[in-house]
């Protein structure tokens, strides 16, 4: 039997609910995991036909990130550990969908517009995270890489940001690393100690910082990558899922969309100590801590591409590198972050739609590209011309200490670094070596800008799909009216900018508005 009959006929084993439609969105498919079992199994078919397509690894996650616990979801990934590429996001919306008597010649449809060579070998990996319904959903991903002839390593539990990693090392060859929970630790915390070793700030007080794991699978990864770090970064971990729910009142979706910490953190923390929160798959980070009179303070993705742009910015300087550095933002980055990277570090920022793939790709045209979406998913990316001149000035016997200290600096930091995807572990090793290395306390990064109050909300409407943007996901270019209502308020006030738009990833529409204390004074 050819293979494609004999994976339509596995199919029905995975059998696909009559006329459910789903989409892969912002970050994949995501649902309720009852309804993902035939989408498992149909994009374990898909990402053999990728490998096949790019002669490389493929990768599929089973996540639903920062969703509640019920839900799941699938994340595709490509050769380089990026996100894969739109015109096969489509191909994966449609195979989703195909009803059982259309797919095998869905399949072949694919098959033929990319012309696939189906003797080719076709090697996946996959992982998921710690939703009770993963294990069953990634077996389905296997089921379907196998019946097409595909070779599986399958990683088990990992971050996102892990199996990206994975897929990248085997891509390149070992270049990146090696392609093992192992060898992403040892890469990491060689790179962090490297950093910190002489740098001034690196006294024990310093070195404590409590970690929220979303009780999820970050937090069964910092528990694997503390034996590496040799203490020099001495973690608290709570939210570690023994006992507290996935997602639940915790984790870094919760506290960034409430202003408020996560369950449990005033039990482990004093005034004024650095906390940070992962979310569910740990691609994101917030970092937060309560002041003495009790108030609590948010240091975002937005603060966290401050921070990293501002040292990467410095470190050139100092290395006498002349190269381009860029901030990439989208429409809900604060407008304090935008104006500080603008107008007083001068920095070229670029603003793209919401999701990580649009920031990656825009991050990418860029010698250095620091990308963070405000909820804190984002990392640093550095070009090959970037990474040559750094590395060349590393060798160069005669350049001065300081020019060679920068530069050394430079390196260690592309090293720890996740250049495949935003990656918690390896952001919060950042964020805490150029704390260290800088001397600042959370405070003194806070105070770097100051937030303009903002809120998001999420209003439930019949159909999401009625408002369409424009402008980076600005403006809403329907319905006809909408947008001039909010400019209308919007004008009231100062600094104000407010936007809605349909999420990617949740059957709602999403409202944010900014702006600061004052209204303007009405004229007469
Ligand atoms: C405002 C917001 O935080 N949106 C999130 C959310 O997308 P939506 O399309 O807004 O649902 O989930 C994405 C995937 O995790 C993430 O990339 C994005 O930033
Ligand atoms: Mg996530």
């Amino acid at each position: 039997m050819d293979q494609l009959e004999k994976a339509s006929q596995k199919s029905m084993l995975h059998p696909k609910p009559k006329g459910l439609m789903l989409q892969y969105g912002t970050a994949g498919f995501r649902t309720t995991a009852k309804h993902l079992d035939h989408v498992m199994f149909r994009m374990g078919l898909l990402a053999t036909l990728r490998s096949r397509k790019t002669k490389s690894t493929i990768g599929v996650m089973v996540t639903a990130s920062h969703n509640p616990e019920e839900d799941n979801g699938l994340k595709l990934i490509d050769p380089m550990g990026e996100m894969v590429t739109p015109s096969w996001e489509g191909y994966a919306t449609q195979l989703a969908n195909a009803e059982q008597e259309v797919l095998c010649s869905a399949l072949k449809d694919i098959i033929e517009k990319e012309t696939i060579n189906m003797s080719e070998t076709a090697s996946v990996f996959v992982g998921r995270d710690t939703r009770p319904s993963s294990q069953r959903l990634s077996q389905a991903v296997l089921d379907g890489v196998s019946c097409l002839g595909g070779q599986i390593q399958d990683y088990g539990l990992v971050t996102t940001p892990q199996l990206h990693y994975m897929v990248r090392c085997r891509n390149t060859h070992g270049c990146y690393g090696t392609d093992t929970l192992q060898g992403y630790y040892q890469k990491l915390s060689q790179a962090f100690i490297e950093l910190t070793k002489n740098a001034r700030n690196h006294t024990d007080d310093q070195k404590r910082l409590l970690v929220d794991g979303a009780n999820g699978i970050g937090a069964l990864k910092v528990r694997e990558l503390e034996a590496c770090l040799q203490s020099e970064l001495q973690m608290v971990l709570f939210n570690d899922g023994s006992n507290g729910k996935l997602n639940y009142l915790c984790g870094a979706d919760y506290v960034k969309v409430q202003q408020k910490p996560p369950q449990g953190q005033l039990e482990y923390s004093p005034w004024c100590e650095r906390c940070c929160s992962f979310d569910g798959d740990a691609d994101r980070i917030v970092y937060y801590y309560n002041d003495s009179d009790g108030s609590f303070h948010l240091l975002d993705g937005d603060k966290i591409a401050t921070l990293i742009s501002t040292y990467l910015k410095e470190l050139l300087t100092q290395a006498g590198l002349n190269l381009q550095i860029a901030v990439v933002q989208t429409a809900y980055a604060n407008g304090s972050s935008t104006q500080y990277l603008e107008d007083i570090m001068k920095v070229t920022v670029s603003c793209t739609k919401t999701g990580v793939k649009h920031l990656h790709h825009a991050a990418q045209k860029f010698d250095i590209g620091v990308y963070f979406e405000a909820n804190g998913h984002g990392t640093a990316l550095f070009s090959e011309k970037a990474e040559k001149e750094i590395q060349q000035l590393v060798k160069d016997p005669n350049v001065s200490d300081e020019k060679k200290h920068a530069a050394k600096l430079l390196e260690n930091t592309i090293n720890l670094i996740n250049q495949a995807t935003g990656d918690a572990i390896s952001d919060m090793l950042v964020i805490e070596a150029v704390l260290a290395i800088r001397g600042m306390t959370v405070q003194e990064w806070d105070s770097i800008y100051t937030d303009l109050p903002n809120r998001q909300l999420t209003v439930k409407v019949a159909d999401r799909r009625m408002i369409d943007t424009a402008d980076a996901e600005r403006r809403a270019v329907t319905p006809a009216g909408l947008q001039d209502s909010i400019d209308a308020l919007v004008k009231k006030y100062t600094k104000a900018r407010a936007f809605v738009r349909p999420s990617g990833t949740e059957d709602l529409v999403r409202v944010y508005a900014e702006m600061s204390w004052h209204m303007k004074s009405q004229s007469p």
